[in-house]
């Protein structure tokens, strides 16, 4: 079992950090006696002590203490955090790091020694366990390594390795696209209430509707078109409504989204970004 003994630390205790510590804690593969978490806000270091029965620490006293250390600050802090932790890096530690558009080659640059890193790009619903995560490993690191990384967002929904350069394309993609699904499922839902359906009812209704069809995705491995055929009954509703959507370019939209989403990641790392 790869967190077997497995000191976890989290730097950056934000929106991400919290999703990873909720969805490590149920599974049960952790218990929060093993997991630390810093954060520049002393508020927020409280609370998560509080909510989850963690360990908190300033940021270097985290790096000593852990085995593993979950970068999770914004792209615009991670130079100054990793300045600071250099001196506590050491070649037997596993650093991963969630931060967006920050490649492992950026990270190993501050360490003095071969650090292993895992560049990972996971997504809020790792809260409730049903998490999408994808990793790639950095120069330095080993199977022994990735097996760690794995575990961690395995424990919290499903993870794939991919290839680095594909990772700006995941996080326009799964890392992003939970937003997306909230406002596609808040357009269905005011379009219920609209025609007089309770909202808390449309609440369900839309929800549970994301939820199975993404089930039936998964689980017959059908193409979404065959799916949809499925539904579409000939001169029914569904036609009506597809072909609504249709004269929105939903598909174009949501293709574009992705692709805005990829841009604005390359840009992200220190000296590319054109705002900050
Ligand atoms: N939210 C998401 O859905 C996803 C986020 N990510 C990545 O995760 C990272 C965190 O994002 P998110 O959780 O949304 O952001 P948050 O702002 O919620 O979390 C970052 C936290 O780190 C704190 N912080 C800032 N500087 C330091 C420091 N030097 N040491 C310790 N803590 C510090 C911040 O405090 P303060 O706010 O006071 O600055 C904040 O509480 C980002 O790099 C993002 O790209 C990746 C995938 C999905
Ligand atoms: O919005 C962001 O920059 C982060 C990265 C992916 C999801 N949230």
């Amino acid at each position: 079992m790869p967190l077997r003994d497995q000191k976890i630390g989290f730097l950056g205790g934000g929106a991400m950090a919290e999703a990873l510590i909720a969805g490590l804690l149920r599974s049960g593969l952790v218990e929060p006696a093993s997991v630390y978490a810093s954060d520049i806000s002393a508020a927020r270091q409280e609370y998560l002590e509080q909510k989850f029965g963690i360990k908190t620490a300033d940021n270097s006293s985290v790096v000593s203490a852990a085995d593993i250390v979950v970068l999770a600050v914004k792209p615009q802090a991670i130079s100054g955090l990793l300045e600071e932790i250099a001196p506590a890096a050491r070649p037997e530690l596993t650093v991963v790091s969630v931060v967006a558009g920050i490649s492992t080659d950026f990270i190993e640059g501050f360490f003095k020694t071969p650090v292993p890193v895992v560049r990972v790009m996971p997504n809020t619903p790792c809260l409730v366990g049903e998490g999408a995560s994808a990793l790639s490993p950095g120069k330095f690191c080993s199977q022994p390594n990735m097996d760690k990384a794995l575990a961690i967002l395995k424990a919290s929904g499903q993870a794939v390795v991919v290839d680095e350069s594909m990772m700006d394309c995941v996080t326009g993609l799964s890392g992003s696209a939970p937003a997306y699904m909230y406002l596609i499922m808040e357009g269905f839902i005011d379009g219920a209430v609209r025609l007089g359906l309770s909202r808390d009812v449309a609440r369900v209704l839309t929800a549970q509707t994301m939820l199975g069809s993404a089930k039936m995705v998964l689980e017959t491995g059908e193409h979404p078109a065959k799916l949809k055929d499925m539904v579409t009954t000939p001169g029914g509703t569904t036609i009506a409504g597809l072909y609504a959507l249709e004269e929105g370019a939903l598909r174009s939209v949501l293709m574009k989204a992705v692709a805005e989403a990829a841009l604005r990641s390359s840009q992200l790392a220190p000296g590319k970004n054109s705002k900050t």
